[in-house]
């Protein structure tokens, strides 16, 4: 059945988060078909000079970088794109079972206008500030509502996690006086400088590093600290609805701790202190694996962007503005052996980078529901228990906001790197003095 989302359904559709390059609505109408969904509709940046939020069609080059991958080079919407990419390159990396690429629905014009004016209210500012719903797109992806645990049972509990990079990279691309990215995660460096320009209201203490351990107290650790400063890191879904975190990365939610305790606590029914939680947390994560699938796709950077920035010039073949301005020779000699691979070295060096980019910027999605009974869940979701609560939980994972980058953000990487970079060890070196 063909679905398609006009006017006059913009009351069942309200606001429920968004990313930089979608806005998310949760649908709350009564027909069947679209309970429990949710519906991801693409925005536009407002301002011009920023390059577009993810892939529209396919330029030139990307059909180079994706030509034979499933019929991605051939796709002609951003949506069936996205869905693609999605299913065919990501789901084979991180486990077809945790992925949901989601169906393509019509949504009319006069739907999308309604949905800009309607969700006004409900976005941070300066999302409003940054983007707007593409109202020129014809076509959004409907998706199940992954911070809802599927089943008749009372409630369920969901978390999101954006664990964002889990290892400390090792390249030899990496210039010498850039060896602190070698000691010092990306998040953390990147933490200083959001701190510096107001992005966020205090550097977190949260560490990729710990998550991705295979260190149970490790993980505790991490989530302890996401939650303690959760930024865009984090949030809590009860039933759907957001109870713990924000949209808003500078929103400070110290105050709501109390209330969130008390929820997961007693009035939800879920009867687990925070220590507890935490802990089933650990468990679903530890026995899951999904954050060791996550972590060998983030690894497919293998060159760094101080690596990958060269074979991108010759993909694009465009002369290296790097190269011209370097004169340590010994970096120069490895560059150029670079420059001197064989194109479609090149071009997998590139479209690796880009999957890598995709597997640090995803979320995941973790939901939960107490087991009543003895029935055990559907095979299809897997199912945890700790020593210090006599209880089973059903659990699923997935995987959200698996978009390919456009590869002409690689020189917008490259920058940041050195940004993120050279103002840490600005900062550094001071501390030092
Ligand atoms: O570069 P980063 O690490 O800051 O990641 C960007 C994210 O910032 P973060 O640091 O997680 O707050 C950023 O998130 P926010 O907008 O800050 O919530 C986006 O996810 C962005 O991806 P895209 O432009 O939507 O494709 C992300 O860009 P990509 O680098 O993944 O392309
Ligand atoms: N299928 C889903 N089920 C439940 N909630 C979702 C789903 N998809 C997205 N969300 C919510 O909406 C938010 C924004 O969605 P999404 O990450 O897809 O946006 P984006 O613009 O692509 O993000 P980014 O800024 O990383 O590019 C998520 O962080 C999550 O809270
Ligand atoms: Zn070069």
């Amino acid at each position: 059945m063909k679905i398609v989302i006009t006017a006059e359904d913009v009351n069942d559709w309200v606001y429920k988060g968004e990313g930089a390059a979608n806005l998310i609505l949760r649908y709350q109408g009564s027909l069947p078909l679209l309970l429990g969904k949710v519906l991801r509709v693409q925005k536009v940046s407002k301002d011009e000079t920023i390059p577009p939020m993810a892939c529209a069609e396919l330029s030139m080059h990307e059909q180079l970088i994706w030509a034979n991958m499933d019929g991605l080079a051939e796709s002609k919407s951003k949506d069936s794109l996205v869905q693609i990419y999605a299913t065919c390159i990501m789901g084979p990396l991180l486990g077809t079972n945790h992925i949901d690429a989601g169906v393509r629905v019509s949504v009319s014009r006069e739907f999308l206008e309604k949905v800009e004016v309607s969700t006004l209210n409900f976005r941070p500012a300066w999302r409003i500030k940054a983007s707007k719903i593409d109202t020129l797109t014809r076509s959004a992806l409907l998706i199940s509502d992954h911070s809802v645990f599927p089943s008749n049972s009372t409630f369920s509990i969901a978390v999101e996690i954006k664990p964002k990079c889990g290892f400390l990279p090792s390249s030899e691309y990496i210039s010498d006086e850039n060896s602190i990215k070698k000691q010092v995660t990306r998040y953390k460096m990147h933490q200083a400088l959001k701190l510096n320009k107001k992005q966020i209201l205090e550097e977190s203490a949260y560490d990729p590093l710990d998550l991705f351990s295979h260190s149970n107290e490790r993980i505790h650790k991490a989530l302890n600290a996401l939650y303690l400063n959760p930024q865009n890191n984090f949030r809590v879904f009860l039933n759907g609805s957001l109870i713990y975190g924000g949209m808003d990365t500078d929103t400070n939610t110290h105050d709501t701790n109390n209330s969130f305790e008390e929820i997961i606590d007693t009035s939800s029914g879920l009867n687990l202190d925070l220590p507890k939680f935490f802990e089933l947390l650990t468990e679903m994560i530890s026995k899951s694996g999904v954050l060791n699938r996550l972590l060998e796709t983030q690894k497919l950077d293998l060159y760094d962007i101080e690596g990958a920035i060269h074979s991108y010039y010759d993909v694009i073949s465009k002369p290296c503005p790097l190269c011209e301005g370097i004169y340590d020779d010994g970096l120069l000699k490895k560059y150029e052996k670079l420059h001197s691979l064989p194109i479609q070295k090149s071009i997998e060096i590139v479209r690796d980078y880009l999957v890598s980019a995709t597997a640090k910027d995803c979320c995941l999605m973790l939901s939960f529901r107490p087991r009543e009974g003895e029935a055990p869940a559907l095979e299809k979701y897997g199912s945890v228990g700790i020593e210090s609560v006599d209880q089973v939980y059903d659990y699923k994972v997935f995987f959200i906001d698996l978009d390919m980058k456009p590869l002409e953000k690689m020189v917008h990487y490259y920058n940041l790197d050195q940004k993120i970079t050279n103002f840490y060890k600005q900062k550094y070196q001071k501390l030092l003095l």
